[in-house]
């Protein structure tokens, strides 16, 4: 039976339903809550618009990289409207167990909507949990595998969200972590800005969302490069992590074993 569980209440604070003003980068957790809660309902049709479907092709790729298979307790955070949990889900099978994790209960029901209308069989070993990546509610050693996609770029202490990972990982076990790529060319860089001010945030603005998606640009300026993500899984202890450039530059994807 499909379980919706929410382990956090969202704030009833109005404050944090304020836009964030497009002069300021969105700082306090409760406003990153606010903003995935606030693009929910257009997040998948507009993934699919503005990366031509080729995001489906990253996160099959993001899923193969996590070493998840037939009959794995696997864990998606940030999970959003849950393709990398559905993806999952086809891979370990009905004796699988897959856990999607999020802090927005808005994405976390388009995910559970998705999953009574899309009905896969498998689909059933599906649970949603809403929560922060930074104290992840799950024992040691939990998990033979962990996905992640465009999560990390947007968790505050992100120090903290791997040394979790790390933590509710098994020995062994791998972290795939998708996400738009921080180049250190910048060819690369000038067009995904160009993408993001050109095509992204006029597409965006058609929806009254043009902050929530400007941000993206920030957000990928304050990311970590490839070669400080490897840098950072392994200060986490993590035994090997290999950052892998896909889509031409634009998306990087960061395979750690712990
Ligand atoms: C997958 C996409 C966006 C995910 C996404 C991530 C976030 O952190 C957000 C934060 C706040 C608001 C929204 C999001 C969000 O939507 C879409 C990515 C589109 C890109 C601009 C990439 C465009 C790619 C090209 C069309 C295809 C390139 C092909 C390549 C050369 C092979
Ligand atoms: C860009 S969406 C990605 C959704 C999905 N993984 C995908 O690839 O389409 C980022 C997601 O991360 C979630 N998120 C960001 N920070 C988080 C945190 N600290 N704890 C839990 N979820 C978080 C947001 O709510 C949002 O659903």
């Amino acid at each position: 039976m499909a379980s919706l569980h929410f382990l956090l209440r969202p704030s009833s604070n109005p404050n944090l339903l304020a836009l964030p003003s497009r002069s300021r980068p969105v700082q306090c957790a409760n406003e990153r809550q606010a903003l995935f809660s606030r693009i929910a309902p257009v997040y998948d049709n507009l993934n699919d618009f503005l990366s031509l479907g080729q995001h489906r092709i990253w996160k099959r790729m993001a899923v193969s990289w996590s070493g998840a298979k037939r009959g794995d307790d696997v864990l998606d955070l940030c999970c959003g409207s849950g393709d990398l949990a559905f993806l999952l889900s086809e891979r370990v099978g009905s004796d699988g167990k897959v856990i999607g994790f999020d802090f927005s209960r808005e994405q976390l029901s388009v995910a559970s909507s998705r999953q009574h209308l899309l009905s896969k069989a498998c689909y059933k070993n599906i649970e949603w949990i809403e929560g922060d990546a930074t104290k992840l509610p799950f024992s040691d050693c939990s998990f033979d595998a962990i996905t992640m996609g465009y999560g990390l770029r947007n968790v505050l202490d992100r120090g903290k969200a791997m040394q979790e990972m790390f933590r509710v990982l098994k020995p062994g076990s791998r972290v795939s972590i998708l996400d738009f790529n921080k180049s250190t060319k910048p060819f690369i860089t000038s067009i995904q800005e160009w993408m993001i001010d050109n095509v992204v945030v006029p597409v965006a603005t058609g929806y009254g969302l043009a902050d929530e998606y400007a941000y993206l640009k920030s957000s990928v300026q304050e990311f970590l490069t490839g070669k400080e993500l490897e840098k950072l899984a392994l200060e986490m202890g993590f035994s090997n992590a290999k950052h892998y450039e896909i889509g031409g530059g634009i998306m990087g994807n960061l395979v750690a074993k712990r």
